[in-house]
């Protein structure tokens, strides 16, 4: 039986490539579309196709009405929480790619979602190039001490860090050697110049028009640096197979699950 699918953010750059390809798969079926502004209009139609059947609904609760096996969420930072939990207490799994979403967040969501008996998928970046960034800076951070993350982005990304760089940062605090350089703590001028902790590790984020979205890992060590970095173009398309996969493998475990790379291997 096909997996019912809701988009949430259906109308959006992601969402709609997600919501198209949950249309063109045989083992997944589009169960609600969920965007403020096109609400009423059919999804296929709101995309510039053929009608799908779907009338797009402004709210995640209405959209759970028809009944689904998964909610994907490419809303806004300010969306996501509450349309997570929302899918969660009706039973729902649910697969996170919005950004913004902090570790106490993410919390929550594990503790709901245990307490329902419910599966969530959360990556900071669900293409595989910018996985394989993580897995590989993952792997450096066993040998190198020292390390930092920078994230670019376009002036209006709302949130800051990126998913990707608040993720990266999460996972190389759980390796994290002690640094170096002095504590920040004890530094003199401006110390919001070195960035802001996210675990052990400072992560700087640059908003400049030019930047779709890169990431990346620094390390240093005494006369050299290595540079891990992933750089996003300006196409939605490589989310959508590593989103489609967090689709197909959410509901086969209870709780939170963090990371794309969690699913390659
Ligand atoms: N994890 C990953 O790999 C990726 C993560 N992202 C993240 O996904 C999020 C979305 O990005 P992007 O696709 O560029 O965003 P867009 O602004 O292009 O699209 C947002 C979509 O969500 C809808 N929406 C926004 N707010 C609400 C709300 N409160 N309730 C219901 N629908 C809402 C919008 O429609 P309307 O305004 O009409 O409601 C629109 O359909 C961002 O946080 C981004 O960082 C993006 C790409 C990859
Ligand atoms: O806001 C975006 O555009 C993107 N956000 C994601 C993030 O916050 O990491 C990743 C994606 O590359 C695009």
């Amino acid at each position: 039986m096909a997996i019912r699918v809701i988009v949430a953010g259906a109308t959006g750059w992601t969402g709609s490539a997600v919501a198209k390809a949950v249309l063109a798969a045989e083992d997944l079926m589009l169960a609600g579309a969920v965007a403020r502004s096109s609400a009423g209009r059919d999804i296929g139609e709101a995309l510039g196709g053929a009608p799908a059947g779907v009338a797009v609904v402004a709210t995640v609760e209405e959209a759970l009405r028809a009944g689904a096996d998964v909610l994907v969420d490419y809303t806004a930072p300010q969306a996501v929480k509450a349309n997570a939990l929302t899918a969660i207490s009706a039973g729902v799994a649910v697969v996170v790619g919005t950004s913004g979403l902090s570790a106490d967040d993410y919390a929550e969501i594990d503790k709901a979602a245990r307490a329902n008996n419910v599966g969530v998928f959360a990556a900071g970046n669900y293409s595989i190039t910018a996985t394989l960034m993580t897995k590989f800076a993952l792997m450096a951070a066993r040998y190198v001490a020292d390390v930092e993350v920078i994230d670019y982005a376009s002036g209006g990304k709302p949130d800051t860090p990126s998913g990707t760089a608040r993720e990266l940062a999460e996972r190389l605090s759980t390796l994290r050697k002690p640094a170096t350089s002095k504590p920040v703590s004890e530094l003199g001028g401006v110390r919001e110049t070195r960035g802001g902790a996210i675990g052990a590790v400072q992560v700087h984020s640059l908003r400049l028009p030019g930047y779709v979205l890169s990431c990346e890992a620094q390390f240093g060590a005494p006369g050299e640096r290595l540079l891990i970095r992933h750089d996003a173009g300006s196409d939605a398309a490589p989310y959508v197979a590593g989103t489609l996969l967090a689709v197909r493998r959410v509901r086969d475990e209870v709780g939170l699950r963090r990371g794309l790379d969690l699913l390659f291997d």
